[in-house]
């Protein structure tokens, strides 16, 4: 967190600078109020008017300056989440998707989501509480020291027990901030798999038993957040006893010193309200950092930014070939038989349901990295190549299209450039120009057919123009006449080497392939 706060130091700075203010100010109106009391015990009015003039305007100026403060703090913070997302994102742009697939999505949201408002809340906002009540305790001591060194001997003993005391608690509160969080993140999964599914139970008349599941995860989540705030409050308020203790203890030696003459009468205010900041800030000093300290060991589950450089460019000049290809699953082992893609050749690929056809296009995106056997690519083994390099000239069209909330034309280029004339061409192809002419700046809302989807998504893969395309039933969606053109035409490319998964090789198409892959 420390990283992240000095990136920002100019921005820190000035909210460190406006918190000191504040408790410089808060400290000076508790001194005056002795000046003020000391005025009314010798019955000057004039004095009292004029201390009560100064002590008005202390207190606005301090008004102002808790507006600037909490102004100057929200916006370092949020500078400070969002340069804390960035770096949970930016390892995602360099790993591979094998590495990418070892956290859910939905570990991902919540650490975009539920783990920044716990940093938000119990992280940052911690260090500058701590910061505020360090603060408040200096000028506090400094201005005890002005009425009498006994009273500052006290108070620091009082501070010194306050603080340390509440370490008792720490292990406590470390392990139920890392349950709140692991519970938030399996709530979110709960509640977005759920609703994900929402139209199946629907279907089924099970909405109850949709509402149960979603529950029975935010039940778990409730616990342990009760734990949490039981454990703090413990915490909070056994010191607050201790505190109020304190409190008695040093206004009675106030009350000492002012019957031997050693202070006046007028003092006994500002002691009072002295005491309360340093027993007060002291403890929820403790408090800050306990809770901080728990708060931070969020952040080591993140992924760190991976420094193997990929400078190199991959290139696929003549073949991909398989060799005694075979992978393992706990219930199954499935085994290919040997074969040779060549450039700018054609393949269908073709099986029973189960025979692995789907599992091979994952080998052969570098997808599953765990197999036997041999796949190399130009005689290269793929083990010897970073599987971050495969996606640079390997395509991939799943049967199942995604799109995302966005404009057609956005989800066709993402946000590539793409010259018109290619535009065109590719789109020509895929029989999708009437989706750029009629929506093309409509935003993506399930509002686009089964057909439009999987053109727009094959169209987005030949945009990307890579020389082996990898198609998983990928025409499925589209009507036979539809289906037949956008595999002619793929299939007539040159440039490119096709393989195809398809349960339905029609007569049509069948002469356009050099060879059919039997699993
Ligand atoms: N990640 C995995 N873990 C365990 N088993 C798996 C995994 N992926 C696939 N399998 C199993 O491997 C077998 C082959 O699956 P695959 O999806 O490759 O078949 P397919 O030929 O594409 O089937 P279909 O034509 O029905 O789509 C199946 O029995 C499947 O259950």
């Amino acid at each position: 967190m420390i990283i992240y706060m000095k990136k920002f130091k100019k921005e820190n700075l000035l909210a460190f600078l406006a918190i000191t203010m504040d408790a410089f100010l808060t400290v000076l109106s508790s001194v005056l109020l002795a000046k003020l009391l000391n005025s009314l015990v010798a019955m000057n009015l004039r004095k009292v008017m004029f201390w009560l003039g100064v002590l008005v305007f202390v207190w606005l100026l301090d008004s102002l300056t808790c507006i600037a403060r909490d102004f100057l703090k929200e916006r370092v913070l949020q500078l400070e989440l969002n340069a804390i997302r960035a770096a949970i994102l930016q390892p995602l742009t360099q790993m591979s998707y094998v590495e990418f697939n070892k956290n859910s999505t939905e570990d991902y949201n919540s650490w975009l989501n539920n783990d920044m408002t716990l940093l938000y809340d119990n992280g940052f906002q911690q260090i500058y509480f701590a910061y505020e009540a360090i603060v408040m305790m200096i000028f506090s001591g400094i201005a005890v020291i002005l009425f009498h060194w006994i009273l500052l001997v006290t108070m620091i003993l009082a501070a010194f027990i306050l603080f340390y005391l509440p370490k008792i608690f720490e292990a406590l509160i470390s392990k139920s901030t890392m349950q709140v969080s692991e519970r938030a993140n399996q709530a979110l999964a709960t509640s977005t798999d759920y609703l994900k599914g929402f139209s199946i139970l629907y279907q089924n008349n099970r909405l109850d038993y949709f509402k149960q599941k979603i529950m029975t995860a935010f039940e778990q989540l409730k616990n342990v957040k009760i734990k949490l705030t039981l454990v703090q409050a413990y915490m909070i308020y056994s010191l607050g006893f201790v505190g109020l203790i304190f409190q008695g203890v040093i206004l009675l030696v106030a009350a000492i010193l002012i019957i031997h003459h050693q202070i006046t009468v007028g003092v006994i205010f500002s002691v009072g309200n002295l005491a309360g900041i340093i027993t007060n800030y002291s403890k929820s000093a403790a408090n800050n950092i306990i809770t901080l300290k728990a708060t931070a060991r969020l952040m080591d589950k993140y992924p760190k930014i991976n420094s193997v450089s990929t400078d190199r460019k991959l290139k696929f000049t003549d073949r991909l070939s398989v060799q005694h290809l075979s992978v393992k699953f706990a219930q199954q082992e499935i085994s290919y038989p040997d074969f040779t893609i060549k450039k700018g050749k054609k393949y269908a690929l073709i099986g029973e349901s189960g025979s692995g056809k789907s599992t091979l296009i994952q080998l052969l995106l570098g997808n599953i990295q765990d197999y036997q056997g041999e796949i190399s690519l130009d005689g290269e083994s793929f083990r010897q190549i970073n599987p971050k390099l495969l996606p640079s000239i390997i395509s991939n069209i799943s049967q199942f299209p995604y799109l995302f909330h966005e404009s057609v034309e956005e989800n066709l280029t993402l946000g590539r450039k793409i010259s018109p004339t290619q535009f065109l061409s590719v789109l020509t192809s895929t029989c999708a120009t009437e989706l750029v002419s009629d929506k093309r700046n409509i935003s993506f809302d399930n509002n686009l057919s089964g057909g439009q989807q999987a053109r727009i998504s094959i169209a987005r893969e030949l945009l990307a123009n890579k020389p082996i395309l990898l198609m998983d039933e990928s025409t499925a969606n589209l009507d036979k006449t539809t289906a037949l053109i956008v595999e002619r035409n793929i299939l007539q490319n040159p440039n490119l080497t096709v393989i195809m998964i398809t349960h339905h090789l029609y007569d049509e198409t069948c002469q356009y392939f050099d060879e059919i892959i039997t699993l």
